[in-house]
């Protein structure tokens, strides 16, 4: 057995020309490949590709070319196991407005041909905290519990990969939280989880691993260590004990930034400049220190070096 969740081979898709738009090439070659048991996260501007390559996971979206294995199984050669495989949390609340969160998961469960022994509504019910919800009509819940009961639906038939599509968009910080418990409590158990999200801030937090698409192509993958670790520019900044002398000069591959609040922000790069020459420096030019400390490049900054330009 493969250890890769997702193996994507020259994946393209090709939208075909309507009303009067031309053929678009929404996804041109994509190779990735997504460890088991992580959380890999899905990034990208909008229009990127990223719903088109998770539709197409989902089964959702015909692709053009290119192969696509999950969990093992090519989706070509057995669509039935590759399907079973994994659970998909769409963006768009798309409910039945007359099916109670009990039908929701027992049509899903049927769809799936998951046999009556093995169903677990109740223990979905509980986990998404829809219990006293039970037998409401879809239509009676809130935007929370229908994002909520979206989850629900992607777990029924026990995938061994979850996908959430902008799971936390517009959403509170009460369901965001319950969101991320409930994904780490499942990533815990073995689940793999892959999900796109627009704020840069929680796949830092939350993800082992981050693809980076751009205009339909995979424009970086790697850990988020990794790549975080990308960008050569390092800041350090130093709280001056005493009145910085004006006009300083800095030795070259230092560029000073005095800030606003009487700061001094430093910016470097840390593979031809070392912390020492940068204290020095500052230690030369006479300013006494009161307080100092570096700051990372953050993935936003990751994110806009590898796709501004393109945009
Ligand atoms: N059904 C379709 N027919 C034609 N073009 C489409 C279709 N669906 C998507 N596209 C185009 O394909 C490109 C990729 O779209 P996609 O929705 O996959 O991007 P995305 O990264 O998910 O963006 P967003 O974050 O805005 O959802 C876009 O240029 C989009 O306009």
């Amino acid at each position: 057995m493969s250890e890769h969740a997702i193996e994507i081979t020259g994946l393209r898709k090709t939208y075909a020309s309507s009303a009067g738009e031309p053929p678009k090439d929404a996804l041109k070659g994509i190779d990735l490949t997504i460890p088991k048991g992580s959380i890999f996260g899905l990034l990208g501007p909008n229009g990127a590709g990223k719903s088109t390559l998770i539709n197409i996971l989902a089964g959702l979206v015909l692709k053009t070319t290119g192969q696509v294995r999950i969990w093992g199984f090519d989706q070509d050669v057995n669509p039935r196991q590759s399907r079973a495989s994994i659970g998909v949390m769409p963006q768009e609340l798309n409910l039945d407005p007359f099916f109670s969160p009990r039908n929701v998961l027992e049509v899903q469960a049927g769809l799936y041909g998951v046999p009556r022994s093995q169903r677990r509504s109740d223990e979905i019910l509980a986990m998404i905290g829809l219990t006293d919800k039970a037998n409401a009509y879809a239509r009676t819940l809130s935007g929370g519990m229908r994002r909520r009961l979206l989850l629900g639906k992607a777990l029924v038939h026990h995938p061994h990969i979850l996908v959430l599509d902008e799971p936390t968009a517009g959403v509170d910080i009460e369901l965001r939280n319950m969101l991320w418990t409930n994904v780490r409590k499942l990533n815990e158990q073995g689940m793999t989880i892959i999900l796109t999200t627009h704020y840069l801030e929680e796949a830092e937090q939350m993800c082992d691993e981050i693809a980076i698409i751009n205009h339909g192509e995979v424009v970086a993958c790697d850990t988020t260590r990794a790549l975080l670790g990308r960008l050569d520019t390092k800041t350090m900044v130093i709280e001056p004990e005493t009145a910085v002398p004006e006009a300083l000069q800095m030795p070259g591959g230092i560029e000073m930034c005095p800030r606003s609040d009487g700061t001094l922000a430093f910016n470097y790069n840390r593979t031809k400049v070392s912390a020492e020459t940068v204290l020095k420096a500052v230690h030369d030019a006479g300013i006494r220190i009161k307080d100092v400390k570096t700051v990372e490049a953050d993935l936003e900054d990751v994110f806009l070096s590898l796709t501004s330009s393109t945009a």
